[in-house]
């Protein structure tokens, strides 16, 4: 069993979130928040910055790390470790790229019908500033077989 590790930045302003419509890939045609891969020679934080910049053309000025999401596939060995971030203080404008189409979503409007299936279960957490680390075990993209999500410290 192999884990690969992966980063997953929420930008947040008072009652709203920043979401990417994912214009190719893994989740194409999903709102998620921005991430992508660690690479060789950087740090986890490193790489959150480098995706949301790539991503939708903003500069984090700070990171929070606020939980840890594994999820593994039936019959696939590799673990996707994603670090889950949020950030109040950016600069630069949302912009859509290759990859991604930002928009910003009021907080009681997330789309989850057309998102990732386990992020109904952890986004609550997020909003509440809880520090979390959650596992799914999901069959396929869609169907979620098994999870537990472990508060760690409610801020
Ligand atoms: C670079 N990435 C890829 C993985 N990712 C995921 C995954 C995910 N569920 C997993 C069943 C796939 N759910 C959210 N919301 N994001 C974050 C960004």
């Amino acid at each position: 069993v192999s884990r690969k590790v992966l980063t997953l930045v929420l930008v947040t302003r008072p009652n709203q979130v920043l979401l990417g419509m994912k214009k190719r890939g893994f989740g194409e045609g999903w709102w998620n928040g921005f991430g992508g891969k660690v690479e060789k020679g950087e740090t986890i934080i490193e790489a959150a910055k480098r995706e949301l910049q790539e991503e939708c053309c903003l500069t984090a000025n700070t990171l929070t790390e606020v939980g840890q999401l594994d999820f593994e596939f039936v019959g696939d060995p590799q673990i996707l470790e994603v670090h889950l971030f949020t950030t109040k203080d950016v600069s630069g404008v949302p912009t859509e790229t290759s990859e991604m189409k930002p928009q910003w979503f009021d907080i009681d409007k997330i789309p989850f019908h057309k998102m990732w299936p386990d992020d109904k279960l952890w986004f609550p957490h997020v909003l509440k500033g809880s520090k979390f680390s959650a596992f799914f075990l999901f069959e396929g993209h869609h169907k979620i077989l098994k999870h537990k999500i472990d508060v760690v410290t409610e801020q």
